[in-house]
């Protein structure tokens, strides 16, 4: 007979909903412990900053989302969809397009309100300690405080989705302190007004420092795109004359002036970093069982990037995988732990485990791709989906939604990044089974 567990949720984004539906489709109780007073997580917009505009005050007084005001999904709403609860049935439901984030929030709480969701979150209540009763007792210490009160209660499991867009990293930049002018890191930036008329350097063109460089060259001076592979980036975002593209920073100094690795420099008023985000557990007591290591971009020993070997199966992670379909990505893998939970699915033993966390670290070192990309799916996004849904015997994903994927990727490739939400054209639809 399947077991039922009490499982504590850490967060009612994305990933913790649809974890709290898996779970609770698979007869375990649910808790969700949610320190905002609304679910949504990174879709709720916030249009305040952090006081520290680079937020690396550990005291400081956090914003969970690094949404800006004008964001559209990089992915159109097909692939934000669940597996079996369809985006497109929302308002205004095209499925080939990309909405703002106001609708994906408003998706979200009507996922929750058709699972009834709302009724196992703790809203104003944060997860401060996690830790097990003790070491090999499989049974987990969930400390939380709302207002003033805190509060213990123990766990059998619990499935860790916190988010990992808050915790910013910032360029290493040689001569920052004695360098005059303002630095931002793009989890404060919302809108495009307060770069009127300045001369700003973006470092970075992932999909925020692409998406912020668009946002700001209309009303910046000059914007200047700093990145590692150089050369590429500007030919995407169409022919501004005021935007120019650079190799990485060299070094900045007292006078306002920023270098160039290629020699060039420029006199800049803010430099603007889009540099990514940290793993971040502050409230995880592992004795070292689970670290996050690489300046922040690598957590592990973790099985398929959700299990830890050591503390399987009453601790995981949703939502770790940076890149693929996310929302579907995360639906995966809870089900996976919720099966896992119930004894229906049985993991690997831990040495197992472990010996495929070393060789998947081997594959990557063996192809040149640095540790920082641990957790980045691309090019195997559709055969770890499919890996995981073939643990509880399902099908593989839709073969019209794995080439609708990868036709956006083509397409931002070919048309540019700026542009690939518009310009992107579908036309294999038949083939789509919803
Ligand atoms: C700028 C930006 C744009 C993006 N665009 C897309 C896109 O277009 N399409 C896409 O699929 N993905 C996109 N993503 C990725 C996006 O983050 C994921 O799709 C998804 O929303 C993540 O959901 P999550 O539940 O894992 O995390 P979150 O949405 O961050 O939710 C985490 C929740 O945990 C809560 N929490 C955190 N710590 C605690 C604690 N200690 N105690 C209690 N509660 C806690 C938070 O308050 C929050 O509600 C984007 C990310 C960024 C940064």
């Amino acid at each position: 007979m399947a077991e039922s567990r009490k499982v504590a949720v850490i967060g009612a984004g994305a990933s913790g909903l649809v974890t709290s539906r898996e779970l609770q489709r698979e007869g375990h109780r649910v808790v969700v412990f949610e320190k905002s007073n609304q679910l949504g997580g990174l879709w709720v917009y916030n249009p305040r900053v952090e006081t520290d505009l680079l937020s690396l005050d550990p005291n400081r007084e956090i914003v969970h989302s690094s949404l800006y005001k004008f964001l559209r999904t990089n992915l159109p709403r097909r692939l934000m969809s669940f597996s079996d609860y369809s985006f497109d049935c929302a308002e205004n439901g095209n499925r080939l397009n990309f909405p703002e984030h106001e609708e994906v929030l408003k998706f979200l709480n009507e996922f929750a309100n058709d699972f009834a969701i709302n009724e196992l979150i703790r809203f104003n209540t944060e997860v401060v300690r996690v830790a097990p009763v003790e070491f090999g007792a499989n049974r987990w210490i969930v400390e939380s405080k709302s207002e003033e009160l805190s509060s213990e209660e123990v766990f059998d499991s619990v499935v860790i989705c916190n988010g990992h867009y808050t915790t910013p990293r910032v360029a290493n930049i040689p001569g920052i302190h004695n360098w005059p002018g303002k630095q931002i890191h793009s989890h404060n930036y919302r809108v495009p007004e307060p770069f009127k008329d300045q001369i700003v350097v973006v470092i970075g063109d992932g999909p925020s420092g692409l998406d912020i460089c668009r946002d700001i060259v209309t009303v910046a001076k000059q914007v200047h795109l700093s990145t590692r592979s150089s050369e590429i980036e500007v030919s995407k975002l169409d022919n501004y004359e005021n935007l120019w593209n650079h190799s990485k920073i060299d070094h900045v100094d007292e006078s306002g002036e920023v270098t160039f690795l290629d020699g060039s420099s420029i006199q800049a008023d803010i430099i603007l970093h889009c540099t990514g985000y940290k793993y971040d557990f502050p409230f995880l007591e592992t004795n070292g069982i689970i670290s996050v290591d690489d300046e922040g971009r690598v957590v592990g020993p973790l099985y398929k990037h959700v299990f830890p070997p050591k503390l399987s199966p009453c601790l995981s992670f949703v939502g770790i995988p940076s890149q693929g379909i996310i929302f579907l990505g995360s639906e995966l893998q809870a089900k996976w732990i919720a099966q896992v939970l119930s004894g229906k699915v049985l993991l690997p033993s831990e040495d197992d485990m472990l010996a495929d966390v070393e060789d998947h670290n081997r594959q990557l070192e063996e192809a040149g791709i640095p540790k920082r990309h641990t957790h980045r799916l691309h090019p195997h996004v559709m055969e770890y989906i499919d890996w995981i849904a073939a643990q509880m015997e399902m099908p593989s994903l839709d073969a019209g939604l794995k080439e609708m994927y990868w036709s956006i990727y083509k397409c931002a490739r070919e048309v540019g990044y700026a542009n690939y939400r518009d310009l992107w054209v579908f036309d294999n639809l038949a083939k789509l089974s919803l």
